[in-house]
């Protein structure tokens, strides 16, 4: 994949979610196929389970313990996504054979993530270095799969891509919390619209 044409991974992190696989379908159309649940939202492993149930490609993110990763993995999580660096989340995605994307911020710690066997690394918080951070990382680190999170939107997301993220992850831009626990899925579609017409980035 060579960057400015990656995948969008909507991340969710709402109190409510009325209908995950609804939610799911409503970013699809929009053009986002990856949904990221997150273990902040209650009940996580049974929106999982009716969203992938569905055949929607959702995993987990926020995903802290070993313990977190296989629930989340049994609940039909085909990827998972954490804040920071861990290991033991790592080394339990490794043994049920599902990609993790282990987040990190400093050079060092994308060089651990990529020791711990990290699918892609996430720079979080990408908003606090900005997206020229990404040219400076794919210096050093020209093969690593690098997923732009936090404070990304329409506004930003390709020039993230552009300066060689190779994938960018939408929050709140896309599934605010109140749109999401509204069951709003109209308004959802019309955000990842916005957001995927946003990233077609042309080189
Ligand atoms: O859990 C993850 O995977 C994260 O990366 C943390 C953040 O919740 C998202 O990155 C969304 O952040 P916003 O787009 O700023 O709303």
């Amino acid at each position: 994949m060579r960057a400015g044409t990656g995948p969008v991974i909507a991340v969710v992190r709402a109190p409510r979610i009325p209908d995950a696989a609804a939610l799911c379908a409503a970013l699809a159309e929009g053009g986002i196929g990856f949904t990221e649940l997150t273990f902040t939202t209650p009940d996580v492993t049974t929106h999982l389970e009716r969203a992938a149930q569905a055949g929607r490609r959702v995993g987990v993110g926020t995903v802290l313990t070993a313990e977190q990763a296989e629930r989340g993995i049994a609940a039909g999580a085909s990827f998972l996504v954490t804040p920071g660096c861990r290991p033991e989340v790592a080394r339990a995605a490794r043994a049920a054979g599902v990609p993790v994307v282990l987040g990190a911020l400093t050079p060092t710690e994308v060089a651990h993530a990529v020791d711990l066997g990290a699918a892609a690394v996430k720079i979080f918080p990408a908003r606090a270095f900005g997206p020229g951070y990404f040219k400076d990382l794919r210096g050093p680190y020209p093969q690593v799969p690098l997923v732009a999170s936090g404070g990304v939107n329409a506004g930003n997301a390709a020039e993230f891509l552009r300066q060689g993220a190779l994938a960018v992850c939408a929050g709140t831009d896309v599934v605010p919390p109140e749109a999401v626990a509204a069951g709003d899925w109209a308004e959802i579609t019309r955000r990842a619209r916005a957001f995927t017409a946003a990233c077609a980035v042309r080189e």
